[in-house]
């Protein structure tokens, strides 16, 4: 039988961190100063920001939708973006159609088992993309095959396409009409600004289409 008293203790903190302390300690300032130097520099690109809120907006405003497509983390930064605009951010509004397109398994499965993987985004994006809707490509590196084919495709279909990738030239960030490269090529650092970037523009978005709504709908 486990005894819970000696479990919360074996579990409860030191007091100097225990033998990990220094190490934790190091990282997490580490982490501090890295974050703190690339929002710095992030600030200089709020222009290029708001035009990349514009695009959304315009999108949205026009009833058109946007799908959203990212490997690995990038994969999940692109169900959150897409969680926070069909559910809400901060605000109560309509919701938006904002679609991801590496949440369908059976359809990712499938068409990677079919056709290869680097067709995983673009097959969906002929099936589910009309002209004017936005494709927005989230990668670290900007070079996965997957999302270059996705982007190809949505570019010929007439889809504008959002590029959000690291500081490096890419394949992505010259396809795309419009690419918020985060200043660094630190991939953990790289998805952490994209993280903080979606947000950003999740607040900005919901709060210009809120009071449009209030004012008698988008
Ligand atoms: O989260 C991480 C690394 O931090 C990984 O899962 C990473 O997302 C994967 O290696 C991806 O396949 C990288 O693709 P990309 O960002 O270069 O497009
Ligand atoms: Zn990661």
């Amino acid at each position: 039988m486990i005894d819970d008293d000696v479990q919360v203790a074996a579990w409860a903190p030191s007091t100097n961190g225990g033998p990990y302390g220094a190490v934790l300690a190091h990282a997490l300032a580490g982490r501090r100063r890295d974050l703190a130097a690339a929002l710095t520099r992030l600030e200089s690109q709020s222009a290029r920001l708001a035009a990349v809120a514009d695009m959304l907006i315009a999108t949205l405003r026009a009833g058109r939708t946007v799908l959203v497509a990212g490997n690995g983390g990038s994969a999940a930064g692109a169900q959150h973006f897409a969680a926070e605009l069909v559910g809400r951010f901060r605000r109560e509004r309509e919701p938006y159609p904002v679609v991801a397109l590496c949440t369908d398994s059976a359809v990712v499965t499938a068409v990677a088992n079919d056709y290869g993987y680097e067709q995983v985004f673009a097959r969906q994006v002929a099936a589910f993309g009309r002209a004017g809707d936005l494709l927005v490509v989230i990668s670290t590196s900007g070079e996965s095959e997957n999302l270059v084919r996705a982007a190809v495709t949505a570019r010929r279909r007439g889809l504008t396409v959002l590029a959000v990738t690291g500081e490096r030239d890419s394949r992505l960030a010259a396809l795309a009409d419009l690419a918020v490269r985060v200043p660094t090529d630190d991939t953990a650092l790289v998805q952490e600004l994209h993280l903080i970037v979606t947000h950003v523009l999740c607040d900005l978005v919901e709060a210009e289409l809120a009071i449009r709504e209030g004012a008698g709908g988008p």
